[in-house]
């Protein structure tokens, strides 16, 4: 389980659950949003493991292709950032919240840029770090850890930059652009893919509230933000928005249908966490965790299918070559 210890896992979870499930107007409270980061680190310690065992090294979502393996159309979702941000040979590019760098290796093979990515998560570098030589691309990614809302790179350091299903962890949006903004040489592109409710939602619709509640309490988000909002906060910190769109609407297929047909695993894995558990192979906490993630899961397909929340609000900015006066 991540960076924890055994015997720590059960309280980890308690201690993350008790934070996340409150209302969201006390978790964006000036206080608590400071606190945010190094819960949502916890989180990753809880779930990084489970991820990459029921889902893979890319923790995103991506459109459904007729035909194709989840495994294409995860790969096409990655390369699609690159080829907007025009990631090419000598380029040096940001990942911006990297997992376990499942993007980053893509985007490196597809583009030939050089990659470096960002996690606040110590246990998702090493794994990131151990993909990346295995794939025999470790000279060309790079992984750090650290908190994106204070990157540890110098101004104008980078060609490009991209994240993908990750800036929602931040609890003001506009920290994470700006941080973004200042690392990027100017003229530079930058692309993300934002988790957002659509112009579908209803804050008066009780199960509209208790799908979106869902999914914040589950995913460690400290409030999803609505689809208008983010081209407002991308040009408050000075970027150009050169298009936004949300990649989830048709044609485009469903996003969810994976994780709705994957029912049957979950109950088969759940399962076997509990045997491992019940070994005491796998930690206490672990099931706790594992019971999490399945209703997570139920939100999120409830959430696609009626079309009040998308994880793929594409926006992609330019931070312009003269300063805005
Ligand atoms: C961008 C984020 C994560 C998005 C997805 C990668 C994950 C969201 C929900 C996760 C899962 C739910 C159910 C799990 C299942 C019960 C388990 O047996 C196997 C793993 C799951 C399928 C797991 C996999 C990853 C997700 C789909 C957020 C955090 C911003
Ligand atoms: C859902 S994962 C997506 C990972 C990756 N983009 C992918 O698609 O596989 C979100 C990522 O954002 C990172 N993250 C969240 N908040 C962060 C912060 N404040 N600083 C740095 N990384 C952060 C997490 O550690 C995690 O790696």
């Amino acid at each position: 389980m991540g960076s924890i210890t055994r015997d720590k896992v059960q309280d980890k979870y308690k201690q993350y659950w008790s934070f996340f499930r409150r209302p969201k107007e006390d978790i964006v409270a000036a206080s608590d949003n400071d606190d945010v980061p190094a819960f949502v680190d916890t989180f990753y310690n809880l779930v990084t493991d489970i991820y990459e065992w029921g889902w893979g090294q890319s923790f995103h979502f991506s459109p459904s292709i007729p035909g194709r393996s989840h495994r294409d159309a995860t790969r096409l979702h990655e390369e699609r950032a690159a080829d907007l941000i025009a990631a090419r040979p000598g380029r040096r590019i940001l990942d911006v919240g990297c997992g376990v760098g499942g993007p980053m290796r893509a985007i490196a093979a597809h583009s030939g840029a050089h990659v470096v990515g960002i996690t606040i998560n110590e246990y998702q570098v090493a794994r990131a770090r151990a993909h990346n030589r295995k794939a025999g691309l470790h000279e060309r990614c790079e992984v750090v850890c650290g908190n994106f809302l204070e990157m540890p790179f110098d101004d104008a350091s980078f060609d490009g930059a991209y994240s993908i299903e990750a800036t929602c962890h931040a609890p003001r949006l506009e920290d994470v652009y700006r941080e973004v903004f200042r690392v990027l040489k100017p003229g530079a592109l930058y692309v993300s893919y934002e988790w957002v409710t659509t112009a579908l939602y209803r804050a008066d619709n009780p199960a509209h509230v208790e799908t979106i509640r869902g999914i914040e309490r589950g995913d460690a988000l400290p409030g999803l933000r609505a689809h208008h909002e983010i081209a407002e906060v991308a040009r408050q910190v000075g970027f150009e928005v050169v298009e936004e769109r949300d990649q989830a609407l048709p044609p485009a297929e469903p996003w969810w249908t994976r994780l709705k047909m994957g029912r049957i695993a979950y109950r088969r894995n759940h399962l076997v966490v509990s045997a491992l558990a019940a070994l005491r192979i796998a930690p206490k906490g672990v099931v706790d965790v594992h019971e999490m993630l399945c209703e997570t899961a139920r939100h999120l397909s409830d959430g696609g299918e009626t079309g009040i929340f998308t994880p793929m609000h594409i926006i992609l900015c330019r931070k312009p070559l003269v300063p805005a006066s």
